[in-house]
C-alpha cells in the first residue's frame, strides 16, 4: 500500500498546495496502463487515476511532470522476449510513450522518457540487485547473466527508445501540444583521490561512463569514446540510420543527484575491480587521508553541496546552452524500530542540506547554466525499493499505520523558501563558511527561482522549477559581470538588479 497516494492524492494535492509547489513530479506505471504491453488492451481504471490526479493538480495550478518509465515493466515483456535484453522493447515503450502522450498530452507539457535508466541498468543487470537480477562474479552472485555486456544492451535499447519516442512526439504531437521531452539520469559528482594527472582522467573516465553514456548518444550520435576504448565489441554499435535518428533527440535533461566520491586511477595502479564503479577502471572511496569526502548522513553516504555547482557546470559546458531541471536531490533519514516520529519531523538536517545544495545551483545559474528547475526528492516518506520503510526522504512524514501525513521541519522551512519569505544564507565559494546573509528574499526566490515556477512531486518527488526570463537575465547579467572579481557580489548585484 506504500503511502497510499492513489487513494490520498486530493489530500496529497491540499497538501503541496498549502507548501506552494508549483510543480509535481510523478512517474507512470506501465503495467497499470497497458498490463501486458501492446500484446493487450488498455486498463481504463488505471488511465483514469491518471487523469484525475494531472486534472486536480491543473486545477490548484501545480503543473505535472510526468516520467513515463520508472525501472518498472508489465512482466509480459519480460516473458516473451527478455524486456530490455530485446531490441523488441523499443516498439513497446514507443506505443506505451505515444499512448501517453495522445491520453494525457493536451495537459502535460514536461515529460521525462526514463527515470535514471543509467543505474537501472546497472543495479538489474550489473550488481544483479534489482529485478531481473542478472549478473556475474566478481560484480555480484546471481543465477544468470552477464555484467560485461548485459548492462550496454539494455542501455542501448533504452538510448534508442527514448530517441524513438520523442521522434513520434515531435512528429505528431509536439505543433499541437508544445511540450518537452527529456530524460532524467543518476549522477554522482566525482573529486580525484590525489591531484596527479592518472586521476583527473579517472574522474573524466568515470563521468563517462555515467551521464555521458546515455547523453552523448542522444547529443552527438555515439558513446564517449573512452567506453568505446575500454569496453571494445561488449558495446553495441549504433548503425548509420541510428546515429541519424539519434542526434538532438532531447528537449532538456533531467539530473538526480545525490552523492559525491572521490576516484583514483587503475590502468597504471593496481586496484580490486569489484565495484559498481570498476567498468570505469577507476577506485572509488570516501576518504582521503582519513579525512572523509562531506559531512555523513545516516545512509553512510556524504553530504557535498558544491558537487551541485560542478555537476550542471560539466553538463552545460558538455551539452551546451540545454535547459536543466535538478529532477531530485534530497537528504535521507533512517527508521530503525529505536527512532521515534518525533526524531523524524525534527528534521534540521533536510533543510540545512536543501539550502546548501540550492546555493551552489544558484552558482551554477549565475555563471550561465540554463537550469530552469529544481525539485526535492521527495514530497513525503515513501516505500524505498528494497529498503521499505526503513529509509525516508519526506519533507512530510508519514505514518504508514495510520497514513497521516505530518510536515516535517524542512517543509515548513521549504514552505517559506519558496514562498520567499526565508531569509537565506550564502555561501561563498571561496568561503564556503562565511555565511552571507541576503536580507531581501522575497525578490531573491522570486527572481531567482522565478514568478511562476514550475512545480513536481513523484510518487513523492516534489520540488519548485521556475522558468528563465530572458528579458530580465538579459538586463541583469552584463551589471553583475562588470564586479566579476567578487563572486559574491557578483550573485547580490544580479539579483538587486532584477528587482
Ligand atoms: O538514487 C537512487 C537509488 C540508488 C540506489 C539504490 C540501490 C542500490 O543498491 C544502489 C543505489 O534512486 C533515486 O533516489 C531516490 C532515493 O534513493 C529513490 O527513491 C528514487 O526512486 C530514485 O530515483
Amino acid at each position: 500500500m506504500a503511502a497510499d497516494h492513489y487513494h490520498r492524492y486530493k489530500e496529497d494535492i491540499e497538501m503541496m498546495h498549502s507548501i506552494g509547489l508549483d510543480s509535481y513530479r510523478f512517474s507512470l506505471s506501465w503495467s497499470r496502463i497497458l498490463q501486458k504491453g501492446r500484446f493487450g488492451g488498455v486498463n481504463p481504471a488505471g488511465v483514469k487515476f491518471y487523469d484525475s490526479l494531472i486534472n486536480s493538480l491543473l486545477g490548484k495550478g501545480i503543473q505535472p511532470f510526468v516520467t513515463i518509465n520508472n525501472y518498472d515493466i508489465p512482466e509480459e515483456l519480460q516473458e516473451r522476449y527478455g524486456s530490455w535484453l530485446s531490441p523488441q522493447i523499443q516498439e513497446d515503450f514507443t506505443y506505451f510513450a505515444e499512448l501517453c502522450f495522445k491520453m494525457f498530452g493536451d495537459r502535460v507539457k514536461h515529460w521525462i522518457t526514463f527515470n535514471e535508466p543509467n543505474l537501472m541498468v546497472k543495479l538489474a543487470y550489473f550488481t544483479g540487485g534489482f529485478p531481473p537480477s542478472h549478473c556475474s562474479e566478481p560484480y555480484g552472485k546471481c543465477n544468470s547473466g552477464n555484467s560485461s555486456t548485459e548492462p550496454y544492451i539494455a542501455a542501448h535499447n533504452m538510448i534508442l527508445a527514448h530517441a524513438k519516442a520523442v521522434n513520434t512526439y515531435r512528429k505528431n504531437y509536439k505543433a499541437k501540444q508544445g511540450g518537452s521531452v527529456g530524460i532524467t539520469l543518476h549522477m554522482r559528482w566525482y573529486g580525484p583521490l590525489r591531484n596527479i594527472k592518472e586521476d583527473h582522467l579517472a574522474v573524466s573516465r568515470v563521468l563517462s561512463f555515467e551521464a555521458a553514456w546515455f547523453l552523448d548518444p542522444l547529443f552527438f550520435g555515439d558513446y564517449p569514446h573512452q567506453m568505446r576504448q575500454i569496453l571494445g565489441p561488449n558495446l553495441p554499435k549504433f548503425t548509420k540510420g541510428e546515429k541519424q535518428l539519434l542526434k538532438k533527440q532531447i528537449d532538456f535533461i533531467g539530473v538526480n543527484h545525490y552523492d559525491t566520491y572521490y576516484v583514483k586511477d587503475c590502468i597504471y595502479s593496481l586496484c580490486d575491480l569489484d565495484l559498481y564503479t570498476s567498468e570505469a577502471l577507476v577506485f572509488e572511496l570516501a576518504e582521503r587521508n582519513g579525512i572523509p569526502i562531506g559531512k555523513l548522513t545516516p545512509a553512510n553516504s556524504y553530504v557535498v553541496p558544491s558537487s551541485m555547482e560542478k555537476l550542471v557546470m560539466y553538463l552545460a559546458q558538455r551539452y551546451k546552452s540545454i535547459p536543466l531541471y535538478i529532477t531530485e536531490n534530497g537528504y535521507v533519514q533512517i527508521d530503525n524500530s529505536s527512532t521515534t516520529a518525533e526524531e523524524l519531523i525534527n528534521d534540521t538536517e533536510r533543510s540545512s542540506y536543501i539550502r546548501d545544495y540550492l546555493t551552489y545551483l544558484s552558482f551554477a545559474i549565475r555563471k550561465g547554466a540554463d537550469v530552469r528547475g529544481y525539485f526535492v526528492w521527495s514530497l513525503m516518506d515513501t516505500f524505498e525499493w528494497k529498503s521499505g520503510y526503513t529509509v525516508k526522504y519526506g519533507l512530510c512524514h508519514v505514518d504508514f499505520k495510520s497514513l497521516k501525513r505530518t510536515p516535517k521541519l524542512s517543509a515548513k522551512w521549504y514552505s517559506k523558501f519558496i514562498k520567499g519569505y526565508e531569509q537565506i544564507e550564502m555561501a561563498s565559494e571561496e568561503s564556503p563558511k562565511h555565511m552571507v546573509s541576503y536580507h531581501r528574499n522575497t525578490e531573491f526566490s522570486r527572481k531567482l527561482f522565478g514568478k511562476f515556477p514550475h512545480v513536481h512531486v513523484c510518487q513523492c518527488h516534489i520540488g519548485i522549477a521556475w522558468e528563465t526570463r530572458r528579458s530580465l537575465e538579459d538586463e541583469a547579467r552584463p551589471q553583475a559581470y562588470r564586479i566579476s572579481e567578487n563572486k559574491r557580489s557578483v550573485f547580490l548585484s544580479w539579483v538587486d538588479s532584477c528587482v
